[in-house]
């Protein structure tokens, strides 16, 4: 099986190949959140905010993985997920980024057609389900609600320095299939925006292979400020091709009968 990529030879409209669901799927993901028409996303009263509790992680690994750069903490951690639209709690698997070669492009999710520069992913698994006990497992459970990942928007404005001690490290992990141990503690907590109550929430599907449609989606509507600095570094990582990854994006999905709901008026 040729590795998926984003490239013309093995990019989003050829992950078909191998992942039918691509094609066939009605709860794919990213999509295009619309905020107003007939398909818009709709307030919800009921959704509360997202609860976080993240303890800074001391053991990780950082990885160029060919398609994002992913940090990934050891086994051992406890961080976790609650509240907002979610029943359960949910144990934190690793987070990783998506992004373009501009400032116009980059995210996954769109908001009335508009990209950011990059989206930032925090990937969870349910650590309460009956059905499965590890990510992996969770992955390929079938489960509606198995995952659910915080999705972050990144616009370009002041230098994020709780976001610094990621970037930097970027240039240690341009090759594609680097890892480095990551260097001391990262508090992510201190990456996010303090209040998590504005978001957009639905039903949806990892956004690369293998496209699994068991997400429960949580995008927020306030997007986090890096420098211009900072995005140059994401697109100095390679592919391991030789070349830099520089739109690790899948065009958003159709949306079928899903609706979307908002936590804000
Ligand atoms: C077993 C297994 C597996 C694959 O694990 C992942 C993890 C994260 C992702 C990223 N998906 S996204 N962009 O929707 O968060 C894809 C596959
Ligand atoms: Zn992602």
């Amino acid at each position: 099986m040729a590795p998926w990529g984003y490239s013309k030879e093995n990019g989003p409209a050829t992950w078909h190949k191998d992942c039918p669901i691509a094609n066939t799927g009605v709860r794919q993901s990213p999509i295009d959140l619309i905020t107003t028409g007939q398909t818009c996303a709709k307030y919800d009263s009921n959704l509360k905010p997202v609860i976080v509790s993240y303890p800074a992680f001391s053991e990780a690994t950082f990885l160029n993985n060919g398609h994002s750069v992913q940090f990934q903490p050891s086994a051992g951690n406890l961080s976790e997920l609650s509240g907002g639209p979610l029943t359960k709690k949910y144990k934190f698997e690793q987070f990783h980024f998506h992004w373009g070669n501009n400032d116009s492009e980059g995210s996954e999710h769109r908001v009335n057609g508009k990209m950011y520069p990059a989206e930032l992913h925090l990937v969870h698994w349910n650590s309460e389900s009956p059905n499965f006990s590890s990510f992996q497992e969770a992955v390929g459970s079938n489960d509606p609600h198995a995952l659910c990942v915080l999705g972050f928007f990144l616009k370009v404005g002041a230098e994020n320095a709780s976001l610094k001690p990621i970037t930097d490290l970027l240039s240690k992990v341009k090759n594609a299939g680097s890892s480095v141990s990551f260097p001391g503690k990262f508090d992510l907590k201190a990456v996010l925006p303090e209040t998590l109550t504005d978001y957009y929430t639905y039903d949806g599907s990892l956004t690369t292979p293998p496209l699994a449609e068991c997400v429960k989606w949580i995008v927020f509507k306030e997007p986090i400020e890096v420098s211009t600095a900072q995005m140059e570094a994401f697109r100095a990582v390679d592919d391991g091709h030789g070349k830099p990854i520089t739109g690790n994006y899948r065009p958003p999905c159709p949306l079928h009968t899903r609706t979307v709901a908002a936590s804000f008026k």
